[in-house]
């Protein structure tokens, strides 16, 4: 990866961290997009130490403000010649009923409207560095996530659940119509599931003690970190990857995403009004 540059949002945290740590071990040069310059000050520390590739950095993305991608991606096409991966990784779980002040629902933009913005401004980028590679950090628990054009903002219906399972959905739908787009631009788009592992996930669990109980569990059952950030890395950077597109893995090999994943015609319906939510001028 030495030569290669890398943006990785929510690599302060999880599984988001321990990919920056791989990848930036891999001689590429590491971006990670976070909220807080505390916590990217440390994550960049940390990173640098585990790795020893000083060519670590953060830049600041609240994903919950439309504004905040904006200014991330032209910081982005400002200071960077060049983008090999870009990781949407950040997403958060439990964070209730309410409106960003863009309007949207809070939960819905940080794990899809955000993240399909920020790709959408950094596409040049990446077109211009192929062959590149957009990797989608999607979850299992997509397979619960329903299509509702008429409540994509989940102001009809809504709980935590369908929230995170529809977000996912959509970001896998999103991985399927890029894929469309780019196929003859040399980039390609693939989706995710890094596996269960006890991270700040979890955190909205305000109950500590259930909190405690569920990582406990979760910590016995699945794995750490560190191996949930392998499918990411895997598909990052393995030449066995190369050109695949449209994809969803899950353990590092590629596995059946959900029905309705895998419809064309939700996946460029829902790309077209994604664009008109996020504010786009110039819809294609
Ligand atoms: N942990 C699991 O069991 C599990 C299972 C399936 C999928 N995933 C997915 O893996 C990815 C990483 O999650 P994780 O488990 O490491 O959790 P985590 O909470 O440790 O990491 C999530 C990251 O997203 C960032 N983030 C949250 N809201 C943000 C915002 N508004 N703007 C910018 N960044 C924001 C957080 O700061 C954090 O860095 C997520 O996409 C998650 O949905 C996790």
């Amino acid at each position: 990866m030495v030569g290669k540059v890398v943006i990785i949002t929510g690599g302060n945290s999880g599984i988001g961290l321990e990919t920056a740590k791989n990848l930036a071990e891999r001689g590429a040069k590491v971006i990670i997009a976070c909220r807080s310059a505390s916590r990217g000050a440390a994550a960049k520390e940390e990173i640098i130490k585990a790795s020893g590739n000083p060519n670590v950095n953060y830049e600041l993305l609240d994903l919950e403000s439309l504004q905040s991608v904006r200014e991330f991606c032209a910081t982005i096409m400002k200071k960077e010649e060049r983008l090999d991966v870009l990781i949407n990784n950040a997403a958060a779980g439990g964070l209730g009923n309410s409106k960003t002040k863009d309007g949207l629902h809070k939960g819905m933009q940080v794990n899809f409207f955000g993240p399909f913005l920020l790709t959408y401004l950094l596409l040049p980028l990446l077109k211009s560095s192929a062959p590149s590679r957009i990797i989608n950090v999607s979850s299992a628990m997509h397979h619960y996530g329903k299509m509702d054009f008429d409540n994509l903002n989940m102001e009809k219906q809504w709980s935590d659940l369908s929230v995170y399972a529809n977000s996912k959905l959509y970001l896998n739908l999103m991985t399927l119509e890029l894929s469309r787009r780019l196929n003859n631009n040399e980039v390609t788009a693939n989706a995710v599931h890094p596996g269960i592992a006890a991270t700040n996930l979890f955190k909205h669990i305000t109950n500590s003690i259930i909190r405690n109980t569920v990582m406990k569990c979760i910590n016995f059952l699945f794995q750490d970190s560190w191996e949930a950030a392998q499918t990411s890395v895997y598909v990052a950077v393995s030449p066995e990857v190369a050109g695949k597109s449209g994809l969803y893995f899950s353990n590092c090999q590629e596995k059946k995403p959900s029905k309705l994943s895998q419809d064309p015609d939700l996946a460029k319906k829902l790309w077209l009004k994604s664009e008109k939510l996020v504010n786009l001028s110039c819809h294609s």
